[in-house]
């Protein structure tokens, strides 16, 4: 199999898992793996269409700039910059970008401190971090509707081969190594939102039935 079909098989395989979680929302969220390095060209999806469905327009190959490499009808994601920001920056081979309520709560509240930072839970041990009292911080940035000032913004934040920034109402991108890791990051992340958001409101709960 060429690398390219392969890279689109893991990527397509990426799609489909994500769809099962509900996480693309109202054809929100696009996803890239890198293909080449030199010069760089990797798989994106295409914009705009329902990524819980499959078919044999969701993805296409962009270069460095985030322009499509072959003559084709399918626009690259909005967000294409986004990822190109990624690979321009970083060893990353993918990287993935999903809107869930749990990701829009935490950029909001937390949104006015620039970060978010989650410590003693296991999970975090998804991020390489095996100390004790390991802390993992996720930058949070604001949305911007012209995409290469929030490309310029969110490459800021962009350092290591694997990581994840918060866009404030928006939702959050995340990268690693390959496919694998960046689920992996991507769910562990999820993870930590919800846990927050649960024990929050059950913190919040417990408090005012002891009050009562
Ligand atoms: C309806 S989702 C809003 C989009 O502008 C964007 O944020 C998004 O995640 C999906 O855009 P896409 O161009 O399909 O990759
Ligand atoms: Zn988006």
């Amino acid at each position: 199999m060429s690398l390219l079909n392969q890279r689109l098989r893991e990527l397509a395989a990426v799609k489909r898992e994500l769809a099962e979680r509900d996480w693309f929302p109202g054809t929100s969220g696009n996803l890239a793996i890198k293909v080449k390095t030199e010069p760089l060209s990797f798989l994106v999806t295409s914009s705009g269409k329902d990524k819980r469905i499959e078919t044999d327009e969701d993805f296409l190959l962009v270069d460095q700039n985030g322009a499509a490499l072959e003559e084709t009808k399918l626009k690259p994601s909005a967000e294409t910059l986004l990822h190109v920001e990624i690979y321009n920056r970083t060893n990353a081979g993918c990287s993935l970008h999903v809107h869930t309520v749990d990701n829009n709560v935490i950029s909001e509240l937390y949104g006015d401190d620039g970060g978010v930072t989650f410590k003693g839970q296991e999970i975090i041990k998804a991020f390489g971090l095996w100390e004790e009292d390991a802390e993992w911080h996720i930058p949070i940035i604001e949305n911007a509707a012209h995409i290469p000032d929030l490309a310029a913004d969110f490459g800021k934040y962009v350092n290591g081969n694997s990581g994840a920034v918060l866009i404030r109402n928006h939702g959050i991108t995340v990268w690693g190594k390959d496919a694998f890791e960046a689920k992996k990051v991507l769910e562990a992340c999820e993870f930590l939102f919800s846990y927050h958001l649960k024990v929050l409101s059950l913190k919040q709960a417990k408090s005012l039935t002891l009050r009562a």
